[in-house]
Order: structure tokens, then sequence, then C-alpha cells
């Protein structure tokens, strides 16, 4: 097989570990979507996923484009596969949804973007399932409850969002070639189609979390006033000593939505 120079660059670490590329195959939804994979890379994912489903997948590396569209010749005749030659954020920003119609998105992700992906899949109204390898700690971040020192506007997005999301098990660093410095975890969340998110609540989330280990009323000073504060966190029964990762989710929504309907619309 060729042998490609990984470019960093790309966050490219290669999955080589046939019992892990099977273990994400069997984890894959029993349903008729679509597949959107981000990052095929030299294709190892892309080649079992296209056995069982139709499959739509983004590459930015000029390079692996054409050794990829030599390696899957068969499937885009037949049809069941398309590579797509772009960055994947901007093709995000572009047409709104990275497939028209219900999809689910697999992939192995280049980590230096790995969390703006997850959010931006969360925004997509066709995405349905995540199921994607990430670094552990960013897993840990997603799937975080309250209390937890994890917790987070990753975990609180995920909670308000989602039906499910878990951790479905960790990759040995040796799985990849080149090898990372860090674990990895397959992050699988179920989102609820049902609900979706201002884009303001980020904003506001990343206010309330600016300094995680100061208390929460602190935090929210750089948006709001001290008797604005005040009265917040009595309407709603928040102790003022809570910092801000022992607020839960449903509390910080209700938050959002007295300050965006309130007099004060710094956010
Ligand atoms: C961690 S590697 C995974 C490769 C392959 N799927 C595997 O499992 O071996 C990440 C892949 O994402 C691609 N990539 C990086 N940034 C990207 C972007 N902005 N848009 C699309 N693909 C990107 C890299 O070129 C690389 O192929």
């Amino acid at each position: 097989m060729e042998k490609v120079k990984a470019k960093k660059q790309y966050g490219q670490n290669f999955l080589k570990d046939s019992s892990i590329l099977n273990k994400i195959i069997e984890s894959m939804p029993h349903n008729n979507n679509h597949i959107v994979e981000i990052g095929p890379g030299l294709g190892d994912l892309t080649k079992n996923l296209v056995k069982y489903k139709d499959v739509t997948a983004y590459e930015v590396d000029t390079d692996l484009i054409g050794i990829l569209k030599s390696k899957f010749a068969i499937n885009l005749d037949k049809g069941n596969l398309k590579i797509i030659h772009a960055d994947v954020l901007d093709a995000w920003d572009e047409q709104k949804t990275l497939y028209n119609g219900n999809y689910d998105l697999i992939a192995n992700l280049p980590y230096y973007i790995a969390t703006n992906i997850i959010l931006k899949a969360f925004e997509d109204s066709f995405c349905e399932h995540i199921i994607v390898m990430v670094q552990k700690e960013v897993a840990l971040k997603f799937t975080a409850n309250v209390n937890d020192k994890e917790y987070s506007s990753l975990g609180i997005i995920t909670e308000l969002l989602s039906n499910d999301s878990k951790i479905l098990f960790d990759v040995p660093p040796e799985a990849f070639d080149p090898i990372p410095k860090v674990v990895s975890s397959i992050l699988y969340i179920k989102k609820d189609l049902s609900k979706n998110i201002d884009k303001d609540f980020n904003r506001f989330l990343k206010a309330c979390f600016i300094q995680p280990r100061k208390k929460l009323s602190k935090n929210l000073s750089t948006i709001l006033d001290k008797n604005q504060i005040l009265e917040l966190f009595k309407e709603l029964e928040i102790d003022e000593n809570l910092r801000p990762h022992e607020v839960c989710s449903s509390l910080y929504s209700q938050m959002y939505t007295k300050v965006k309907n309130g007099r004060n619309k710094r956010i």
C-alpha cells in the first residue's frame, strides 16, 4: 500500500486497528439514514461504512482526494459513495447541512476542530446521530453531568439537545499511525430532533463559564449588573455561592430565557 506522510496541520492520525474499526461499525445505528464521514483519510473506516450504507465523505487534503478516488472508483461509479473535496466547516457554513436528508455522522475526527464539528452537528437539523472518535478529555466534557469537574457549556448543550449521550469505549494511542500523545474515545450522541438552540445561548454559556472555578455570580457580572444577578438568582432560587459546574442545564436554560427577555440585552 502507498505510504503517505501524515500531515500534522490536518490532524492526521490514521486508524489502523481492525478490531476498533469493527467496533465502530457495530455501533452504527440500525436505521435507513445516510452516513456522513468527515476526514476519510486513507479510507480505512470508509471501506467498512460503504459495505452497509450510502456515504458522503468530506476531505480537505488534496493529496488524499486522489488516493481516495482511485481506491473507491467502484463505489463512486455505483453511486454509494460521494467524496467531497472541501474544508467541512466551510461546507457547513455554505450549505447549512452536510447532507440533504436524515444522516448519521460517523468519523474519526481531526482533533484540532473536533469540538467545533460536534457543535455544528448539533446545529444541523438533518444530523441525527453523532458517533465520533475524539480526544478522551473532549468526550468527557460532552458527556459530563452537573457537579462533575468537566461539566461545561458542552455538557449543558448535550443535555439540552440530546436523548442519549455516552462514551462507547476508549481507544489506545497504539491503534493509530502516527501514534498520538493522547487517549481517544468513541463518543455517541443521539440528538433530540425536536429541539434546537438559540445561537446566543452559546455566548451566554461562554460568559457563565469564563472563569470556571470562580462563582457563577462573578462570571455573570461581565454581562449583567449586580441587581440583575441578585434578582435572577432569587427568582430561580439559585444559591449565590455556586460555581458554574454546580448549576444544572435546565437552570441555565431558564436563566438565559429570563436574561434574553429582560431589559438588559448585552448578550
Ligand atoms: C484523524 S484523521 C482520520 C482519518 C481516517 N478517517 C482514519 O480513521 O484513519 C482526520 C482526517 O480529517 C481530515 N481533515 C482535517 N481537517 C479537515 C477539514 N477541515 N475538513 C475535512 N477534513 C479534514 C484529515 O485530512 C484526515 O484525513
